[in-house]
């Protein structure tokens, strides 16, 4: 299924890491430099595109488990402390390396010149999505970002994508009604985010999907590149 032509809705929800944005080269540098404080080989950036999409802590759960004996990443004390580790590298690297993908500046022009609502609902850390929106010139489209740990439940524990809470907050930021809205996002996470909250979903092919074609979790349309919307 492919969209040629339709008409946008009023608010629409966008994923970040592989959506808008090609992260994936900082993320990976970012892996590598906690891989090799840890003794390990660099992981490279085209493993960890299928690590993407689940958090910061997922990718790194993810990378020991694939560097490491299957029990090491298990320990949570050695888990919490690769991620510190992370942490500081992709502060040092966030943005250096990324890029929008094609469709994407002129695809959040035509969002701005029909006035539409957007906000960015995304799984990664706050404390990275503000500046790496700031370091590609895109946060000024924004009416709302809601990141991986900006909604937090009774016990603490963070609600992300694809809990429909997580895309609500965004809709609540923008004062704006659900059935105004669509996701567009690359990965499970945002195509389920959308059918939990009852939104429709536009799914791109080209971003992390964990190696699961983005068609299996059943989006409602499926682009190539975001200007295909238009
Ligand atoms: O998992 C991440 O850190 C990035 O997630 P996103 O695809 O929701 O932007």
């Amino acid at each position: 299924m492919s969209v040629t032509r339709t008409a946008l809705p009023e608010t629409l929800l966008l994923d970040l890491d592989g959506t808008l944005v090609d992260s994936a080269p900082d993320l990976a540098a970012a892996v590598d430099a906690m891989l090799a404080e840890l003794g390990r080989a660099p992981a490279g950036v085209e493993k960890t595109r299928l690590w993407v999409g689940n958090g910061a802590r997922k990718l790194v759960e993810r990378a020991l488990a694939d560097a490491f004996d299957p029990a090491t990443p298990g320990d949570k004390g050695f888990a919490d402390h690769a991620e510190s580790l992370f942490y500081r590298a992709y502060h040092a690297c966030n943005g250096h390396h990324s890029q929008l993908y094609t469709g994407a500046m002129p695809f959040l022009e035509a969002g701005r010149a029909r006035e539409s609502r957007l906000a960015i609902v995304t799984n990664k850390p706050a404390e990275f999505t503000e500046p790496l929106l700031e370091r590609l010139g895109i946060a000024r489209y924004f009416g709302a970002t809601v990141s991986g740990d900006s909604l937090l439940g009774d016990n603490g524990t963070v609600i992300r994508k694809p809990d429909p809470a997580h895309l609500q907050l965004a809709l609540d930021r923008l004062g704006a009604p659900t059935d105004s809205a669509w996701m567009i996002g690359d990965s499970g996470s945002d195509i389920l985010g959308a059918r939990n909250l009852g939104i429709p979903s536009v799914a791109v092919t080209y971003g992390y999907s964990q190696g699961t074609p983005v068609a299996d979790y059943g989006p409602d349309w499926i682009v190539n590149d975001l200007t295909e919307l238009l």
